[in-house]
């Protein structure tokens, strides 16, 4: 049976028991994915499903020309689709969510979206536009001016086109008009998404007008937050064992694991959703969380994707079953990631990476290494470079994130272990793979990248540790290099 309001009442796994007509739009949401629709759109479902929030529902934007896709698919079941949840004994757990309402494809109508931004009743704008999405340069921290689709935004008087141009144009009319600023929330992987949110849409409006800017800074809230719940790209299997297993027949489920878990700042400027009430923690200061989720389970995920590629394992939960990797990455979690930890309130560390080995490790939730090893050059210098840096200027060990650094450059080389080529994934592939592959004669190519790294080549502790790492992976190969290093085997 196919998913929609009408068929709702037949359908044989669990519901809205909510009626969505009386739900308006409160949260605006750029980048509706796989992860937004696994988590914030999960949590506010629940609300729902507890008679409450009904001025809190969702209307989701795309802004790029992939997600003419989500919003065909979602228009065509009425904006529901099925959240499957994967628990590791095999049981899967549907659930239709009901919380977006609405869905616009932005280069449709920008105007629209523009109006829509700038409606009192948006009192929040989330974002989950993947790392790359907030345009910042690595080695100066700065907003990337330079960006083509950003100053066709500024410069070419057309409708904006991105995430800032429409944002911004809604809060310079929110500012003529007297109404009150939105919170801008992002629930993206980044340390610090709040105030990077705030950095890069300041500094956008600051380019258009000073003032505004100052408006924005004085006015708009930005939480940070950590937001955790492993969700992958939803596959052509899980659409027909949904439909076989449950006779659900859904344009576009996801499946995601049934841990979850969000940690959010008292940061709002408009009013919130009771997130409390279904399990959000609502705390003061979220960094002690983030830097834990970000520096263990998303740099655990680097340190495991290039090797375990490299050894011929295309699926997550495969290569964390190898003690090898799993000793690896809980190593670098122990030795190096750990101490540039701060203390955690309520949270015991040890248990903490137990269980991430234990969820990397899930057979149900079938992640592909391939998604892990995706956009690397958004994601090793917000998650590891930190931790690389940190343990520099205290005398920390670096010798496992130096590995993991290596592995990658290996990997951007974009040939296998067997000589088949690796579909290197990454906006800047075209700079990156010539690099890797120069580094076969110059090995220090890959990190000398100022782009990505800074300065990290001028660090002979790193340079030592990462050369070895890379001679051993050229010469040995990936798990002869993982025995010579100090791992945990369980
Ligand atoms: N998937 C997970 O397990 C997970 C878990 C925690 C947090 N996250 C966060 O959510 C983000 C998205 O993950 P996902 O699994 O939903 O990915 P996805 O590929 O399913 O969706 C990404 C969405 O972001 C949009 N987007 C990408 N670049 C953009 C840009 N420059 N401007 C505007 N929109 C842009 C895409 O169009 C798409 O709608 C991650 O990058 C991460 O920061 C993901
Ligand atoms: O989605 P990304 O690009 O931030 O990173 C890839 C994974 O590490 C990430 O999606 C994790 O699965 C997720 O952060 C778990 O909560």
């Amino acid at each position: 049976m196919r998913v929609s309001e009408q068929t709702l009442p037949e359908l044989g796994v669990p519901v809205p028991s909510y009626r969505r007509d009386d739900v308006s739009v409160g949260i605006v949401h750029f980048g509706v994915g796989g992860f937004h629709r696994a988590h914030q759109a999960m949590y506010v479902d629940r609300l729902l499903e507890q008679g409450k929030a009904k001025e809190w529902g969702i209307c989701g934007v795309g802004v790029l020309p992939g997600d003419r896709r989500m919003q065909e698919a979602l228009a065509a079941q009425d904006h529901l689709y099925t959240l499957v949840l994967t628990h590791p004994d095999g049981t899967w757990e549907p659930r239709v969510i009901g919380s977006i309402v609405d869905y616009r494809y932005a280069p449709d109508d920008p105007e629209a979206v523009v109006e829509l931004l700038a409606a009192p009743s948006t009192r929040i704008i989330s974002l989950t536009v993947t790392e790359g999405g907030y345009n910042i340069r690595h080695d100066t921290g700065e907003f990337d001016v330079d960006d083509p689709a950003v100053q066709h935004d500024l410069r070419s008087g057309e409708p904006p086109t991105t995430v800032f141009g429409l944002v911004t144009e809604a809060l310079a009319r929110r500012r003529e008009r007297g109404l009150r600023a939105p919170t801008v929330m992002s629930c993206d992987n980044i340390e610090g998404n709040g105030a990077v949110a705030r950095r890069v849409f300041t500094e956008y409006a600051r380019l258009l007008d000073p003032d505004l800017a100052e408006w924005i800074s004085e006015h708009v809230r930005f939480p940070n937050s950590m937001v955790d719940r492993i969700t992958p790209v939803t596959t052509d299997e899980v659409v027909s064992a949904l439909s076989e297993r449950f006779d659900v027949q859904d344009r576009w489920p996801v499946a995601a694991e049934s841990f979850t878990s969000w940690v959010l700042e008292e940061a709002f400027a408009d009013g919130r959703p009771p997130l409390e009430d279904v399990g959000v923690q609502i705390v003061d200061d979220v960094a002690p969380y983030e830097l834990m989720k970000l520096r263990l389970l998303n740099a655990g995920h680097q340190g495991l994707c290039y090797f375990a590629y490299l050894m011929g394992y295309r699926l997550v939960h495969e290569a964390a079953q190898d003690p090898l990797l799993a000793g690896f990455v809980r190593a670098y979690m122990d030795t190096e990631a750990t101490p540039t930890l701060e203390p955690v309130p309520g949270i015991d560390l040890d248990e903490y990476k137990t269980t991430l080995i234990e969820r990397f490790a899930n057979p149900e939730i079938r992640d592909t290494i391939a998604r892990l090893c995706a956009e690397s050059s958004d994601r090793i210098p917000k998650w590891l470079v930190p931790v690389i840096r940190e343990n520099l200027a205290t005398g920390g060990h670096v010798q496992l994130s130096a590995a993991i650094v290596a592995s990658w450059a290996r990997y951007a080389e974009g040939v296998d272990e067997q000589g088949e080529p690796i579909e290197v994934v990454d906006r800047l592939a075209d700079t990156l793979v010539p690099i890797a592959r120069r580094q076969l004669t110059h090995p220090t190519a890959f990190i000398e990248n100022t782009e990505v790294f800074g300065d990290l080549a001028q660090n002979h502790r790193f340079v030592d540790a990462y050369t070895w790492a890379l001679d051993a992976l050229h010469n040995d190969g990936a798990r002869a290099t993982l025995k010579e290093l100090p791992g945990e085997p369980e």
